[in-house]
């Protein structure tokens, strides 16, 4: 939004520029030449002091928030403190109060209260319709002009305002708070600080770095999340903390209303190619972020820079002394870029041409990407909303909601996929995975063993069955080590005349199997369904069968205990037929292989079938000649040998002394051992084998590989554990929710909407099952129930709803504590309903595209204003107490007056604790609090702050 130039105003109030030049001048105004933007209460100074000119209310062009381009005068000789209410509070004070209030009294205090009649300039943003709440006229109503007497006002750089006092000479010098006027400042007994070039502290100095090498970006350097030099802090915001505690973070506050015309924050020589510092809580294409580090002291909440300061008080410190004569033209430019920027909510973004893109990683926030587009974060959080999306700054946003802010703003943005992050992170070490498997020829590879599963309802003889085949291990006793667990075996038996090898994974049950594939990890190449022949299809053989299918593995079925009398293989055949697996006896081309696990009969038989249909379905090749790769099956911390994991090699040969990285585990494989309990030197592709030496214990289902070396191996591993942290926040968003299920489809995101189906009867989950697959669902989608059951929601539901993007429905029954909040990390959307039209009339509505979330406001917390402090740059700062609750930085907030609402859909575009930014305050303590562009603040007013959350539906 353009500001006025001076040589606009002088023509509408029928003067020359050089009169107004010379006007404002006199004002104590100093505006460099005509073609300077100047502030509000500037324009207000000099239509007063033509009050026969235009009365065109310039503030209204000025509330978008635009940041003040005025040029205050410097050095100023003698000023008023009225807009500056605790600088001089001594510094020892501020020290020993620090703990408590930020807003202090005594000689702090604004000098307001004893000037009660005329108001300050900065005032005028006021609605006119407002009642004045000020007895005394307004500096705009005083007949005739004041030229040249100091007048009362709030602008702490003017040599001629400020409330004169009784007795004292109009220009000596007095106790003042401006700690950058060479002629004022509280005489501190000791303190040097006049005396330091660059003021008492310089701007935004949080820490040891020096401010100007915040703004110098590094090429090439990797984001890791973590803040970096050159990155989105802004100007001298050195300290330790993400987002520096001294200055304005990449939320957007702190430098609500960042001064364009200022050079970065103790930047004394711009370095050229150098990025502004200050971006992150700057406004588009603007330079300076000056207001940079939060740290001037000179108020409650800082104090000011040298020569020039912008807001004493609150937010207030100063900009580097020499700023105004250093807006470079690159300052200018962007200028000039940022008035003709296009606006969406209010808010001025930079663009994209549309096909600019932006890569982000997993769990990349607005923050991140303004950083990559030079925006303010604020202002995208603005965006977002009226995109209809509520995201925080710093929260980490999916690639939906990227997506949606990028197509608006003229940007492709990338979300880099696991695999991808994946794959980008071997390639830095030079490991690429693919091209290793694409450059193997059939001569390198050699036929490996099937990688079986055993997968049943409980008590059908699982365990049993793994037991009896591990017996038929012709080899079993030569070693004659003890058997024992690991998580996996392999066995070698004669088919057809041929030595073949076997590897099961000996975790029964689909578990395991679901929590690797959650995983990325497809360990099983085929999946031996168990069913008692004296029980039939149960509810976990139907769970374990739809694991299978959604994997895509072939599957053989044990009908075990055919022993047991009321044994009925048969009536399992005919059970099993309705869920898709017809036996070879039917027609169809799933192996039925009746066993007793108890009796050991015809066990050789299953372990032919599985044979068989392994080498009808699969190729199971791998080549042996390389570093190994696999997976890890199960891992333990063991107390005398430390982390013991189970991995199954998949490619590749395992030695014992290789350094290896398996997930965010890594170490050099010290001892190998097979499930006898026997140490192994090398392990084959589908070998199974306990390693001892990695440095943690790995999941079940994470990937190894070896390395050439240890280093290679820990930094990839530490890498990954940083990846894996950010994807945990992205996470926390949906990942599809039947809101937004038809902008999936439409994205060409997904054409089948899965559902998994729990209920507390069986006949409730029918019915469901059978009302939901009669709905019409057109022709571009398709409804899939992948899974149903009854009982609670457990983590094997939310795991298959990982892997498969479906949605879980729960007809009367809830998700145990801990499956809810796996839920929520993986972001898999659970509903709950107890009427089966509800649930069938959102599906319906989902599908249509027409199920639209419902929000509730949920109040967050109020303050209430204790004092105001004035900036023309910053716009007006609350300073307040809260009272209750919590007051959040880029909560959504409106202002209440003697319990009238008087402003809504303000938003708490800055919060300060002392000088640092805060992301939030709680009840009893006291803050500033910045409204953006929003100034008509009142003593005494209350700011209450909410958020709209989705309802949840019933
Ligand atoms: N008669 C008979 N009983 C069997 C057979 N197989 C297993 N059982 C018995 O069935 C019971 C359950 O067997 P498990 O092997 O523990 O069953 P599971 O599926 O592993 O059970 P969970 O681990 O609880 O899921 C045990 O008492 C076994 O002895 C069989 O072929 N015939």
């Amino acid at each position: 939004m353009a500001k006025v130039r001076v040589h606009e105003l002088a023509k509408e109030l029928g003067i020359t520029s050089k009169d107004a030049l010379a006007k404002l001048q006199e004002l104590g105004e100093f505006v460099r030449s005509a073609s300077s933007t100047i502030e509000a209460p500037v324009v207000k100074k000099l239509r007063d002091a033509y009050p026969s000119g235009g009365a065109k209310p310039v503030a209204a062009r000025t509330s978008g928030g635009a940041p003040s381009a005025v040029r205050p005068s410097a050095p100023k000789p003698a000023q008023a403190p009225a807009a500056a209410p605790v600088a001089s509070v001594p510094a020892p004070a501020r020290a020993a109060d620090s703990a408590g209030s930020s807003i202090k009294p005594g000689p702090a205090r604004p000098a307001a209260p004893q000037a009660p009649a005329p108001r300050p300039a900065a005032e005028s943003t006021r609605p006119a319709s407002r009642p004045a709440a000020t007895p005394g006229p307004r500096p705009a109503a005083t007949p005739g002009p004041r030229p040249s007497g100091p007048r009362p006002g709030n602008n702490p750089f003017s040599s001629s305002q400020g409330m004169q006092r009784p007795g004292r000479e109009e220009r000596a010098p007095r106790p003042g708070n401006n700690p950058f006027a060479t002629s004022q400042g509280m005489p501190r007994p000791g303190s040097r600080d006049g005396d330091r070039p660059g003021g008492p502290r310089p701007a935004g100095s949080g820490g040891p770095r020096p401010g100007g090498t915040s703004g110098i970006p590094r090429p090439g350097a990797p984001r890791t999340g973590a803040p970096r030099p050159g990155g989105p802090r802004p100007a001298g915001s050195g300290g330790p903390r993400p987002g520096g505690s001294g200055g304005p973070r990449p939320g957007g506050s702190g430098g609500p209303r960042p001064n364009p015309g200022m050079m970065p924050a103790r930047t004394e020589r711009p370095q050229p190619g150098a990025r502004p510092a200050g971006t992150g809580g700057r406004g588009p294409g603007r330079p300076g972020g000056a207001p940079g580090g939060g740290g001037p002291a000179g108020g409650g909440f800082g104090k000011g820079g040298r020569g020039r300061g912008g807001t004493q008080g609150a937010f207030g410190k100063g900009g580097a002394g020499r700023g105004k004569q250093r807006k470079s033209k690159r300052a200018k430019r962007q200028e000039l870029e940022q008035m003709s920027a296009p606006s969406l909510g209010g808010v001025s973004v930079p663009r994209g041409d549309g096909e600019t893109i932006v890569r982000l990683r997993r769990g990349a926030s607005i923050t991140d990407f303004a950083e990559k587009i030079d925006a303010n974060p604020a202002s995208l959080v603005t965006v977002l909303f009226h995109l209809g999306e509520m995201a925080t700054a710093t929260q980490s946003l999916d690639e939906e909601t990227f997506g949606v802010l990028g197509e608006e703003l003229g940007y492709k943005i990338q979300v880099v996929s696991p695999e991808d992050e994946e794959r980008e992170l071997l390639e830095s070490f030079d490991i690429d995975l693919d091209a290793e498997l694409e450059a193997e020829t059939d001569e390198d590879l050699e036929v490996r063993p099937a990688v079986v599963t055993v997968m049943g309802h409980v008590d059908h003889g699982k365990t049993r069955l793994l037991d009896a085949i591990r017996h038929t291990n012709v080899v079993e006793g030569e070693h004659g080590g003890i058997t024992q667990h690991i998580g996996a075996y392999q066995i070698s038996f004669e088919h057809d005349g041929d030595p073949r090898k076997l590897t099961f994974i000996d975790t029964p049950g689909h578990e395991a199997f679901t929590a690797m594939r959650a995983r990325g990890a497809q360990v099983t190449d085929i999946a031996v369904l168990v069913v008692a022949a004296d029980d039939g299809v149960m509810p976990q053989t139907v769970e374990a069968l739809n694991h299978a299918q959604a994997a895509g593995v072939p599957i053989v079925v044990a009908v075990n205990k055919i022993d047991k009398e009321g044994a009925n293989p048969d009536k399992v055949r005919g059970q099993l037929t309705e869920y898709g697996l017809v036996p070879e006896e039917y027609g169809g081309d799933t192996m039925f292989v009746d066993v007793s696990a108890r009796q050991n009969l015809h066990i050789d038989d299953l372990l032919s079938a599985v044979l068989l249909t392994a080498d009808a379905a699969l190729d199971l090749r791998a080549n042996p000649n390389k570093d190994a790769r696999g997976v890890a099956i199960e891992a333990n911390l063991d107390r005398g040998r430390g982390a013991v994991a189970t991995v199954l090699v998949q490619s590749g040969t395992l030695r014992v002394g290789d350094n290896m990285v398996a997930g965010t585990a890594h170490g050099r494989v010290r001892a190998m051992f097979d499930e006898d309990g026997e140490p192994v030197e090398v392990a084959l592709p589908s070998r199974p084998v306990q390693v001892l030496g990695l440095s943690s214990v790995p999941r079940a289902g994470d990937t190894f590989l070896v390395t050439e070396d240890e280093r290679t191996a820990r930094q990839i591993a530490e890498k990954r554990e940083a990846a894996e942290r950010n994807a945990q926040l992205a996470k926390r968003r949906k990942r599809i929710s039947l809101e937004d299920f038809d902008k999936a489809v439409a994205e060409g995101k997904i054409d089948t909407l899965n559902l998994i189906l729990k209920g507390d009867v069986s006949g409730a989950v029918e019915a469901l099952e059978d009302s939901l697959l009669k709905i019409d669902v057109g022709e571009e989608v398709q409804l899939r129930v992948i899974h149903r059951g009854v009982g609670a929601i457990t983590q094997n539901d939310v795991n298959l709803a990982t892997v498969d993007n479906a949605i879980i429905i729960g007809f009367n029954v809830r998700p145990a504590e801990r499956v809810a909040e796996l839920a929520d990390r993986e972001g898999v959307d659970m509903r709950f309903y107890s009427v089966i039209y509800a649930a069938i009339e959102d599906i319906e509505l989902a599908l249509k595209g027409m199920l639209k979330p419902e929000y509730e406001e949920v109040q967050l917390g109020t303050a209430e204003v204790r004092e105001i402090f004035r900036s023309s740059k910053f716009g007006n700062i609350a300073g307040s107490i809260v009272r209750s609750g919590i007051i959040r930085r880029n909560s959504k907030a409106r202002l209440l007056r003697d319990g009238v609402v008087v402003a809504e859909n303000l938003a708490i575009d800055s919060l300060k604790r002392f000088k640092d930014d805060a992301t939030e305050v709680r009840e009893g303590f006291e803050c500033g609090i910045g409204l953006g562009s929003f100034n008509d603040i009142q003593l005494e007013d209350v700011i209450e702050t909410f958020e709209m959350r989705e309802k949840p539906r019933v």
